[in-house]
């Protein structure tokens, strides 16, 4: 593992829970995120899912509030959690949660003072997968992606936008239209700029249209989630699919909100999602 620095090592469900850093040739700053590794990936090479966290989130909220532990260790998975940000005192910033550090919103910037630094599109689906190969034992082929909120927005796109590296996808509460949204309107003109053109190929409902996803959509919403009216709008991905004949399934789940006592609650059935997918 040498890229990696070890900052932490639990035993966890037999498997290692680590939390790493290394320097990133993406964002040009050193980066954190987890990766739980199952006891199964000690003797062969076995699929590996990310999660790509939501606004305000670092690589621990997953790792600690979402008991993916048990049966990533049971179905042998390894699951890796990046940071959602470039972060430090060089690193362009913003007073709000919802823009600037732990905001990432898995694009690359184009716009000043974004652009060196928020890289976060490039991290994800080159640098990290590549890292992550060389230090694991992750089956060729076998990768999948998933995430919550702003993390959702990125699993989806990216999933889209690289099926031939993403195999799998699921979301929990994704923003799954950000052109048509307060959040996604206000880091789209932030890090991409006013032209609305370029916010397409970052917005699900659009890449549902265009291009679609290989393999079913799982998504999972909770109907008591106060982002849903204004930011989420969940159902225009229903219509999306319907329209595009895509194959997904996207659960209102009543009574939850948008919290990690809902992504507790249905982890396991993303991670069996993943797991029947890759194989
Ligand atoms: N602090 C904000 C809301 C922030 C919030 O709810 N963050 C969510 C993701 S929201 C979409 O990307 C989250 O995952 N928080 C971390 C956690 O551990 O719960 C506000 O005050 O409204």
């Amino acid at each position: 593992m040498p890229v990696f620095e070890e900052l932490s090592k639990s035993t966890s469900f037999g498997g290692r829970q680590l939390t790493l850093s290394h320097d990133s040739t993406s964002t040009g700053t050193r980066m954190k995120l987890s990766v739980y590794v199952p006891p199964a990936a000690e003797r062969a090479p076995v699929p590996c899912v990310f999660w790509l966290s939501g606004l305000t989130c670092t690589e621990e909220n997953f790792t600690v509030k979402a008991g993916a532990q048990r049966m990533a260790s049971e179905l042998g998975l390894i699951v890796v959690a990046p940071d959602t940000s470039p972060r430090g005192e060089g690193v362009a910033n913003d007073d709000a949660y919802d823009l600037g550090q732990g905001a990432g919103f898995y694009v690359d910037a184009t716009a000043a003072p974004w652009t060196p630094h928020f890289k976060m599109y490039s991290y994800v689906t080159e640098e990290l997968p590549a890292l992550i190969r060389e230090a694991f034992p992750v089956r060729p082929g076998a990768l999948g992606v998933m995430g919550h909120s702003m993390g959702g927005h990125g699993a989806l796109t990216v999933a889209m936008r690289n099926p031939e590296l993403f195999k799998s996808v699921s979301a929990f509460s994704p923003i799954v239209a950000p052109s048509q949204v307060p959040w996604g309107q206000k880091a789209f003109t932030a890090y991409l700029g006013e032209d609305q053109a370029a916010w397409k190929a970052h917005d699900a409902c659009e890449l549902v249209r265009e291009r679609g996803f290989p393999t079913q959509i799982l998504v999972d919403q909770g109907d008591a989630d106060g982002f849903l009216e204004e930011q989420l709008q969940t159902w225009r991905l229903v219509d999306a699919c319907k329209e595009a004949g895509q194959s997904a399934k996207i659960r209102m789940q009543p009574g939850y909100d948008h919290s990690y006592f809902f992504i507790a609650t249905f982890i396991d059935d993303h991670l069996r999602h993943h797991a029947r997918i890759l194989g």
